[in-house]
């Protein structure tokens, strides 16, 4: 069992530092080698009569979700903090979705209800409608980046990894949806890739059981990353402030 009560993850470089509140270690943290990273709060994942909604899933908690991005958001632009968005979706003809000879095909909810809903075709998921649209509270500003994926991860076939690297961007605070899907994809891809992924644990929220919340942040926290708060990380960041310098 680790001893570490602090993580240093500017190993000594000369620079910024903030210390971000977190399980099971607090960070150290350069906020300039730190981004925010939306998890495809899109009205298919968060908004009634979208795709996970009318495919059977509890969206209930979304709303408080949202909120709490939004504060995370505001503290974030604040203080200088990257914010940048994933979008999860596919082209109108769903080619970028892959055919029969894609597990994508076979296991996408949003695609297996298309096709047992043919009236519902090309609505779902679909690039410039409104179902992959971001949600409206959490509308993108001038300055963010969206990063448009086609697979629950957003390190894959999109240009998140390049984006990052070219920034000198390493830590990564996770927020968005779902948890224990996209969220926990990305941030398992991140670790890989040599990030420090943090999930605010309050501005997610999960698809299925109560207990999918649950495992994901014990997942998350016991081998991928860090967990902290909206509270904790916005009291971090407000540190460095243009207000409060
Ligand atoms: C199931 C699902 C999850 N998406 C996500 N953003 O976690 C999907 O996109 O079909």
């Amino acid at each position: 069992m680790t001893t570490e009560t602090v993580v240093d993850t500017t190993q000594g470089r000369k620079g910024r530092k903030i210390t971000l509140p977190a399980r099971p270690e607090a960070l150290v943290i350069d906020p300039d080698d730190t981004a925010v990273i939306v998890v495809d709060m899109q009205n298919a994942y968060s908004t009634e009569g979208g795709y996970v909604d009318i495919a059977g899933f509890d969206i209930s908690g979304a709303k408080s979700v949202i909120e709490n991005i939004r504060l995370t958001l505001d503290a974030a632009r604040a203080a200088g903090v990257p914010v940048i968005y994933f979008q999860n979706g596919w082209d109108s003809d769903y080619v970028e979705a892959g055919g029969p000879g894609s597990p994508n095909w076979h296991k996408s909810n949003a695609l297996k209800y298309m096709r047992a809903h043919p009236d519902r075709q090309g609505e779902l998921l679909s690039k410039g409608g409104w179902d992959y649209a971001i949600v409206d509270e959490l509308t993108p500003q001038p300055g963010d980046i969206v990063v448009p994926k086609t697979r629950y991860s957003g390190f894959f076939n999109s240009t998140m990894d390049s984006t990052l690297r070219a920034r000198g961007i390493r830590n990564l605070i996770f927020v968005g949806i779902a948890t224990n899907v996209c969220v926990e994809s990305s941030i398992r891809d991140a670790f890989h890739l040599e990030y420090f992924p943090v999930v605010l644990e309050d501005a997610t929220h999960h698809l299925g059981p109560q207990f999918m919340q649950d495992a994901a942040i014990y997942n998350i926290e016991k081998f991928f990353g860090w967990v902290s708060t909206t509270a904790d990380f916005s009291g971090a960041i407000r540190q460095i402030a243009p207000e409060n310098q």
